[in-house]
């Protein structure tokens, strides 16, 4: 990152991060950058440069600013991401993985086996599967620290680990800030959950097209009484081509 320093709209929006999070959560910043027309990915989920050089490097020093940084196993297995930003703090890598299908061959496990990231933590569910006990020791063997949630009820969806779980074994863990970066149902499901704290959305001037993928808000306006989640505006930036805005909670 050529700017020494972050861009001090981040500092604004991250201030609640100068006082302890709740004890059952750390503090969740969500952040992804989106087309025109609501995209994040392409079609069948194909990895797309949305953000420019600028918004990029906002992004990375957002990496910088907190504990962890959270991903879904489609997001892990479409893009093979490495979000760390060396030589700045490195943030544990956290993918939510209810069945164990992050590839041994990852950059994240590449990474900390060579040094140039921590231990990714891989979040489950618990299973006697043998071939998901198989897919766990291979895991632990690259060096992942492979961590079971418990589910909250059987209405769980197959496969969705509950936010709150997943969210309270994290900050019995030591994270106190947490950055979620997607994809789109992970982004759905810590929105219907009402515990983004801050939303950092970063929109480039292109048009996807209806193929590609977006984020759909679950909850309809009839099932919450007509009350819409509402976010306060704290800034919004121009960063080359992308206009960056950044918003935080307000309580219900
Ligand atoms: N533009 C941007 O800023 C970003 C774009 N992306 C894009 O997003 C795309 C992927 O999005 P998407 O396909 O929605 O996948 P996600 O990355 O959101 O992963 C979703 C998967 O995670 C698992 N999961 C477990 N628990 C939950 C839960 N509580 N909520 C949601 N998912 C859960 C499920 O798989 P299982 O059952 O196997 O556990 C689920 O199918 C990628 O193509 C990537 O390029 C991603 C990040 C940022
Ligand atoms: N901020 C932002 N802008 C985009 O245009 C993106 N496609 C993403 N994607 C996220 O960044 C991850 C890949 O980056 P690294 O390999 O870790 O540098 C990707 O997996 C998404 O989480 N973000």
């Amino acid at each position: 990152m050529a700017d020494p320093t972050p861009p001090t709209f981040l500092a604004a929006t991250l201030l609640h991060h100068s006082t302890p999070p709740p004890a059952t959560r750390p503090h969740v910043t969500l952040t992804f950058a989106q087309s025109l027309d609501a995209k994040i990915a392409g079609a069948q989920g194909r990895q797309l440069i949305l953000s420019g050089k600028q918004s990029m490097v906002m992004t990375h020093w957002l990496r910088t600013l907190h504990d962890a940084i959270l991903v879904g196993i489609n997001t892990a297995l479409n893009d093979d991401p490495q979000l760390n930003e060396p030589p700045h703090h490195l943030p544990r890598p956290v993918v939510v993985d209810a069945r164990l299908r992050l590839p041994v061959t990852c950059k994240l496990l590449r990474n900390f086996q060579g040094k140039t990231g921590r231990r990714p933590w891989v979040l489950c569910a618990a299973s006697l599967n043998s071939a998901f006990l198989e897919r766990k020791s291979a895991l632990e063997a690259a060096g992942a620290r492979v961590i079971e949630i418990p589910l909250q009820s059987d209405e769980q969806p197959e496969g969705r680990l509950p936010v709150p779980s997943i969210l309270h074994g994290l900050r019995e863990r030591g994270v106190n800030s947490l950055m979620v970066e997607g994809g789109a149902r992970i982004i759905a499901s810590f929105l219907a959950e009402s515990v983004v704290d801050a939303l950092i959305v970063t929109v480039a001037p292109v048009l996807v097209g209806e193929a590609g993928v977006g984020y759909q808000y679950p909850t309809s306006l009839s099932e919450n009484g007509d009350v819409l989640p509402k976010f306060k505006a704290i800034h919004t930036e121009t960063l080359g081509q992308d206009t960056v805005m950044s918003f935080a909670s307000i309580p219900w």
